[in-house]
């Protein structure tokens, strides 16, 4: 199975938005990707709330994932729809930051709503609160595919070790990382993240990420590190996108997970021990 990685600079208009997306997709199928990735929020960049209040949709209306779905069903690959934002139903009303696994019939396979939400001040002028906008999922999610096992997180999940062992613990062989990383801890951060998930649990991690100065036209502008990603189970580095949208184009070798677990089995190494 081929993968391919599609590196975005989404902006606040999900009509410009699906477009963009729905070319670069059909660029990896063409060159033999049978299963494609996009960012999170590949939908709409904006921390604009009262534009997220008139553009956004729930997920029943959303045009990106319906659009996307046909993108799927007419290209007849699997495809990971890093996130959307979409509304919600219910008291809360906090906007969801929804992945989705959609099948090559167009069928919706898996659905997950980031766990572990971006409340965090980077720099004195650089913060993020997204709880405020966003409201976070409670369940982890593992989907079967005929060619893999494969475990959904979104962006800032990657700092929680904890996830990633259970989705390798649940049975995934890959471990999806859609992204819209700060350009600071980006740099910081990223690659040694993205590495060591992989080699605590012999997942291949692909990581297809949001890049560069977005264009917005509401609010607050933003910036995102790129460099979408994609690790072996054994830690290497097999794709770098650097900053340039665009795809990229790898190999799955669902072997190297069996092989790379039985060299070092630590995940299946887990000792009871006492609280500190
Ligand atoms: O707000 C949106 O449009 C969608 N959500 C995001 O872009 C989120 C929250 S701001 N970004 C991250 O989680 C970056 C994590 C990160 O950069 C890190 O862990 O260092």
């Amino acid at each position: 199975m081929k993968a391919g990685l599609v590196q975005l600079c989404s902006g606040d208009d999900p009509v410009a938005n699906l477009a963009a997306t729905r070319d670069l997709i059909a660029q990896a199928a063409a060159q033999g990707a049978g299963f494609v990735l996009t960012p999170e929020v590949t939908n709409c960049v904006s921390q604009d709330r009262a534009h997220q209040r008139a553009v956004l949709q729930p997920e029943a209306d959303d045009i990106t994932l319906a659009g996307l779905r046909s993108t799927a069903r007419e290209l007849g690959i699997w495809l990971s729809i890093g996130s959307l934002a979409l509304k919600t139903q219910g008291d809360d009303t906090r906007f969801a930051n929804r992945s989705f696994l959609i099948g090559p019939d167009g069928r919706i396979v898996a659905r997950y709503d980031k766990i572990h939400m971006f409340d965090v001040d980077v720099s004195a002028t650089e913060t993020f609160r997204e709880s405020a906008g966003f409201r976070p999922g409670d369940r982890a999610v593992v989907a079967q595919t005929p060619f893999a096992r494969i475990g959904l997180t979104i962006c800032y999940d990657i700092r929680f070790a904890y996830l990633h062992r259970a989705l390798a613990q649940a049975g995934a062989d890959i471990l999806l990382v859609p992204a819209a990383f700060s350009p600071v801890t980006g740099a910081a951060h990223w690659e040694p993240l993205l590495r060591a998930r992989a080699i605590e649990t012999g997942c291949y991690v692909l990581a297809a990420a949001q890049t560069g100065s977005h264009p917005i036209r509401h609010g607050k502008p933003r910036q995102t590190y790129g460099h979408s990603m994609a690790i072996s189970p054994w830690g290497e580095v097999l794709v770098d996108m650097e900053l340039e949208t665009g795809i990229a184009i790898l190999d799955l070798d669902l072997v190297q997970v069996a092989q790379s677990r039985q060299r070092i089995p630590a995940l299946t190494h887990d000792r009871p021990f006492e609280s500190p």
